[in-house]
């Protein structure tokens, strides 16, 4: 680092600390309405210079070969599961984060302010977004409340549901066949069907499935690592039609070096197929370049927005998987991210929810925002 830099670098963090101070005194004073702090801490995140930190950072697949990747992929899946109280300079962090990626509840107005009566489109992801994050990945129900909130989004905004999962399994807990589904991370895409169609998984509505030559070598796969992950006591391992997870959410840590071995040894077989990492979740899927930033473009393109002004998508996600469609984004300068997270994380995100509680109501905000703005439009 050059003197320059360090001293750009201390000043900076003096300035930093300094606007914190003033911050916090300010919003544990009465000096300001309540309401107006959210904005103040927003604007004030447009100002801080980002600290280089420790967030949990994304996973790719591990460079390097053999137990250098293994380890890797340990550290990582270690990083991800924080189970210690948090230290005084993790609980800074936290408070910089909180300043640099505001809560959207907080910040609608802001948020509605900057999509500038363009077409809003919504995308969501599921796990950790529309339902919560449970032990078992087949009973992962989304809320009668989110279903109906859903429905009336859907009514208002083209709205399409972003997962890992496979479509069908996707379908089973949305049921809604007026929405868009980009299912096994982007790479099976449907539009809109008669229900029935959409039960019955036929193909009717397909708008893209980019990995199809892949499915026969999937398959191969995933029968394997059933069985090789067999005597890994709470493996599982869910077979996402276009890619798959090997869950180890009920794994004992002292295991979870055992897991990742086994999964490499497979891997290693397959040099077309690679690794990602979601919530207590190996993610194995084909090398194509295409995730769920891509399918975020794409369906912008079906539903006719290809090179448009005049359109803000809001994505909302909580996983390393929608960092894809939050990079989109920001690089577009266009629509915002919204992670869920209650913790600390680098994401590319610009705003956060902490729970899907929270996204239901940032959702509801929006239907009541928009049916407003109409019968305004109207008078
Ligand atoms: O893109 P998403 O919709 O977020 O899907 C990502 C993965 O979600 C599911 O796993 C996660 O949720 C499970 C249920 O709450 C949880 O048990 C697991 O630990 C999480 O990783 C799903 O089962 C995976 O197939 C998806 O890839």
């Amino acid at each position: 680092m050059t003197n320059q830099n360090m001293l750009v670098k201390s000043r900076d963090s003096r300035v930093n600390h300094r606007l914190m101070e003033l911050a916090m005194s300010i919003s544990n004073s009465n000096v300001l309405p309540r309401t107006a702090m959210p904005e103040l801490m927003g604007l004030l995140g447009g100002l801080l210079v980002q600290p280089k930190n420790k967030l949990i950072k994304p996973l790719e697949d591990g460079s390097g070969k053999g137990t250098t990747k293994v380890n890797t992929w340990i550290d990582s899946m270690r990083a991800s599961s924080p189970t210690r109280v948090k230290n005084s300079s993790e609980n800074r962090d936290q408070s910089y984060w909180t300043i640099f990626h505001p809560s959207a509840l907080n910040m609608f107005n802001q948020i509605i302010y900057k999509s500038n009566e363009k077409q809003i489109v919504v995308f969501l992801d599921y796990d950790g977004t529309l339902s919560p994050i449970v032990a078992d990945p087949n009973r992962a129900y989304m809320s009668k409340k989110m279903r109906a909130t859903l429905k009336n989004i859907s009514r208002h905004f083209p709205t399409a549901i972003v997962s890992g999962r496979c479509l069908d399994k996707l379908f089973s807990f949305v049921r809604l066949a007026e929405l868009y589904y980009a299912g096994s991370h982007g790479m099976d895409i449907k539009g809109p069907t008669n229900r029935r169609s959409t039960e019955r998984g036929s193909n009717d509505g397909v708008l893209l499935q980019p990995a199809s030559e892949f499915l026969p070598m999937i398959n191969e796969v995933y029968k394997i690592l059933v069985e090789k992950t067999k005597s890994v006591p709470g493996a599982m391992v869910e077979n996402n039609k276009f890619c798959l997870s090997v869950h180890f959410r009920c794994v004992d840590e002292k295991s979870w070096a055992t897991l990742a071995e086994q999964v490499s040894l497979v891997l290693n077989e397959y040099p077309k197929l690679k690794l990602t990492q979601g919530r207590k979740v190996l993610e194995i899927r084909p090398t194509i370049k295409w995730d769920k930033g891509r399918a975020l473009e794409f369906l912008l393109e079906s539903l006719g927005f290809a090179n448009s002004n005049n359109v803000f998508p809001i994505y909302i996600g909580d996983d390393r998987t929608d960092e894809d469609a939050f990079k989109v984004l920001r690089n577009k300068g266009q629509g915002i991210g919204i992670l869920v997270s209650k913790i600390a994380k680098e994401t590319n995100a610009s705003y956060t929810l902490q729970d899907p509680t929270e996204v239901g109501q940032f959702l509801r905000h929006l239907v009541d925002w928009k049916r407003t703005s109409s019968r305004s439009h109207k008078l």
